[in-house]
């Protein structure tokens, strides 16, 4: 009645509750709280004495113009006996930031009231990244980047069999040794300029602005969009990823002049992880058929605990189907 009242909104009479328990490490990320009916979400925090050292704020987001979160504009410390509510709605993204302290426990009641469903504006829709064709760059760069192991055509033919079957493949000491040394102290050295992915309810890590890479570094990723390596790829996956790729599935012609006008494109990015960063499920605007290829660089003598790894859930499925740990390379 009190919380009617105050927001001059017809709230039901039950109400969702359950206690939630944050220890070192634990974190949610950012969301907005939006299901059917909930109205207004609530929070009730039986905490020890709290600093803002300790992590475990409930940060507040604003929202740019497309109404996606944008910066945490405040952070509200977890409090013995305090009540916190707000709205919920199509804006109301927040987060609890990771609780830092080692032996604190961060305890609360929460839940939401229910009311009338307001009516959601329209999803936004984010704008698909640009992609581009290969750059015209014979096989001679493949013969100074890639290890000679993989530009043999037996176990070209191996990898094929492999991905084929379990869709699939890793391939350890994928890059010449040297090549790969260069790059990696050329990326510490170098003073890249690292701008920050979001919005933070999809994403947040960095990307380095192509314009500030060291040329090494843009050799290497020179080499992934060339032309040369559109056909390897071919060769190591199967997948006509350029007109002049073997297809085996397909024997007539009409089928190859079809493929020979959707030659296929790329996007990518060199991306910084660090403590914090994520990428976070969320439906797709595009669903499309792409190869998935990442080179992990400097991360020798990464442990499973360290995280960072990549997972891949099917559409309308809720079971990862595969992950993949990071590896040096
Ligand atoms: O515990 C908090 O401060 C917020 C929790 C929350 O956002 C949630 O459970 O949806
Ligand atoms: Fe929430």
């Amino acid at each position: 009645m009190w919380l009617s009242d105050l927001l001059d909104l017809e709230l039901e009479p039950t109400v969702d509750v359950s206690c939630a328990k944050y220890q070192h490490t634990d974190v949610l990320l950012c969301h907005d709280d939006e299901l059917e009916g909930r109205r207004v979400a609530f929070i009730l925090y039986l905490v020890p004495p709290w600093q803002p050292s300790d992590g475990g704020a409930l940060d507040l987001y604003s929202t740019d113009e497309h109404g996606q979160p944008a910066c945490v504009v405040k952070s509200l410390i977890p409090c013995w006996n305090s009540l916190v509510f707000f709205e919920v709605s199509p804006v109301s993204f927040h987060q609890v930031s990771e609780v830092v302290a080692e032996d604190k426990c961060r305890l609360s009641l929460s839940g939401w009231f229910h009311g009338p469903s307001l009516p959601r504006p329209p999803r936004y829709i984010e704008p698909v990244l640009p992609r581009q064709k290969h750059l015209p760059r014979d096989e001679s760069v493949l013969y100074e980047w890639v290890s000679d192991v993989y530009m043999n055509l037996e176990q070209q033919v191996r990898v094929q069999q492999e991905f084929e079957d379990s869709s699939e493949i890793r391939l350890p000491n994928f890059l010449k040794e040297e090549k790969l040394k260069e790059v990696i102290s050329a990326l510490q050295l170098a003073e890249i300029h690292w701008d920050r992915s979001g919005p933070p309810n999809k994403r947040c890590y960095e990307a380095a602005d192509l314009r500030s890479v060291p040329d090494s570094v843009r050799s290497c990723w020179e080499l992934f969009c060339s032309e040369a390596f559109f056909l390897l790829l071919s060769n190591l996956t199967g997948l006509k990823l350029h007109t002049l790729a073997n297809d085996p599935d397909s024997e007539d012609d009409e089928e190859d002049e079809e493929q020979a006008t959707s030659t296929a494109v790329c996007v990518g990015e060199i991306r910084r992880w660090t403590r914090g960063c994520y990428t976070l499920l969320h439906d797709s605007d595009n669903r499309e058929f792409a190869l998935d290829l990442l080179l992990t660089l400097g991360c020798s003598g990464w442990q499973q605990d360290f995280g960072g790894f990549t997972s891949y859930v099917a559409h309308g499925e809720d079971e990862e189907v595969s992950v993949l740990a990071h590896s040096s390379h």
